[in-house]
């Protein structure tokens, strides 16, 4: 396989002037920040690309990175605004000519088609789904909704749309967690499909309306399946910017069930590199792993965490709370990713940088992206004794002294 090919980014970047954000201004390099490193020669098939759930969490990364990077494509982001999505994800982009918002619903036949026929799209990367595997023990029929109907009915939009094979990149946003536990030795994606929670039932059902399509209707698809994403702008539901969330509160950070379950963990730019490269180089009819090679246990991660916010290893035990597990908690999410690696992808962003740019990131601007965070940490546990503070003297270097 040749090396891929990329190029520096374009001689005349997408203007700056102007970039700002509705909670007060950044400057571009602070948005270059939020983008990932690749560029490709653009494809000569794609103009204008929707991304669905564009002003959610990965979906924001991918969008900001693409109409960064090329000022050659149209970007449209679609996206109903639910309370994990922030327009300040996206807000940065407003000045740009190539970037374009729709506030729209999968479910709404009629705002899917009108954006497809308005934009004249002719590549789709469809990131909107509820996310959250906590939630859907409590709610899974919401997951079916959202994640299998709203897929089929952007999939129908699309058939519809491809009168003239207007379509000709559909990139499926799937997840590890289609696989179920894989802990042995990683694995490849001809792994059968073994989901354990209603969530990663939705995502696997999902595909499957994606690959029905893609033969029945000649849907040109291919579809991508990440470890988890971490970083700047995700809704503090996530382990990550929940335990900076709680030790912000001066809370205990809360470890569900042993805390050794591993989890593979991709910052937000990596991931963003991983979307370009297979919009530009990925096989139509494929499916695609992202792996991470910074394996963690959820215990690593609290300990990690608690030691950017300045606790000594004395103080973690008391800073941390166990609490009754999810009914079932995959162990791991072992998945090989040299197909992608083959593209030319790899990991650049390690797990101590991405942490330490996460826990910083969140400190300052968690309140001005989602003002009532607070609530959301409520939300996405149960029987949890948050209201303890965690009773511990920091070092000084941000949380105070709770005693
Ligand atoms: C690839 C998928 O990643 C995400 O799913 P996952 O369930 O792995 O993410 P979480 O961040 O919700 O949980 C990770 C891990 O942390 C434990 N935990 C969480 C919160 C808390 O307060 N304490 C904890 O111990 C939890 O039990 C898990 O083991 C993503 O949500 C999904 O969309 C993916 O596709």
């Amino acid at each position: 396989m040749p090396a891929p090919r990329f190029i520096s980014p374009p001689a005349t970047p997408p203007p700056s002037k102007g970039l700002s954000l509705a909670t007060g201004g950044v400057s571009d390099l602070e948005t270059r920040r939020l983008i990932g490193t690749t560029r490709f020669e653009p494809r000569n098939d794609v103009k204008n690309i929707l991304i669905t759930g564009g002003a959610g969490f990965i979906g924001g990364w991918v969008t900001r990175h693409l109409a960064v990077q090329y000022p050659e494509y149209n970007i449209v982001c679609f996206d109903k605004l639910d309370v994990v999505a922030s327009l300040a994800n996206i807000n940065c982009l407003e000045s740009l000519p190539n970037f374009h918002f729709v506030h729209g619903d999968l479910m709404d036949q009629a705002a899917i088609a009108k954006v497809l026929s308005e934009h004249d799209i002719d590549c789709v990367m469809h990131f909107a789904a509820c996310s959250h595997v906590q939630n859907s023990f409590n709610d899974p029929l919401n997951f079916t909704v959202n994640n299998v109907i709203g897929t089929q009915l952007l999939l129908e939009a699309v058939r519809h749309h491809q009168g003239s094979r207007r379509v000709r990149r559909f990139i499926h946003v799937s997840t590890d967690e289609v696989y179920g536990d894989v802990m042995e030795s990683a694995c490849d994606e001809t792994k059968q499909f073994m989901p354990t929670n209603p969530y990663s039932a939705s995502k696997a059902a999902a595909e499957m309306y994606v690959w029905s399509y893609a033969k029945s209707f000649d849907i040109p698809a291919l579809v991508v399946r990440s470890n988890n994403v971490y970083g700047p702008g995700q809704y503090p539901e996530k382990i990550i910017p929940r335990f900076c969330t709680l030790l912000m509160q001066q809370k205990q950070l809360t470890i569900q069930g042993t805390g050794m379950n591993i989890r593979r963990y991709l910052y937000g730019a990596d991931a963003a590199d991983g979307f370009d490269t297979l919009l530009h180089k990925g096989v139509i009819g494929e499916a695609y792993n992202i792996q991470s090679s910074q394996a963690v246990t959820n215990l690593e991660v609290a300990a990690r965490t608690l030691e950017l916010f300045g606790y000594s290893p004395r103080d973690f035990n008391r800073c941390l709370t166990q609490i009754p597990d999810r009914p079932f908690n995959d162990q791991d999410y072992w998945v090989d990713g040299s197909k992608l690696a083959a593209l030319g992808w790899h990991q650049r962003v390690s797990f101590s940088e991405g942490l330490e740019t996460s826990v910083k990131w969140y400190r300052e601007n968690l309140d001005s992206w989602w003002p009532e965070a607070s609530k959301a940490i409520n939300v996405a546990s149960t029987a949890t004794p948050e209201s303890q503070v965690c009773g511990v003297q920091s070092n000084g270097s941000g949380v105070e002294d709770a005693s």
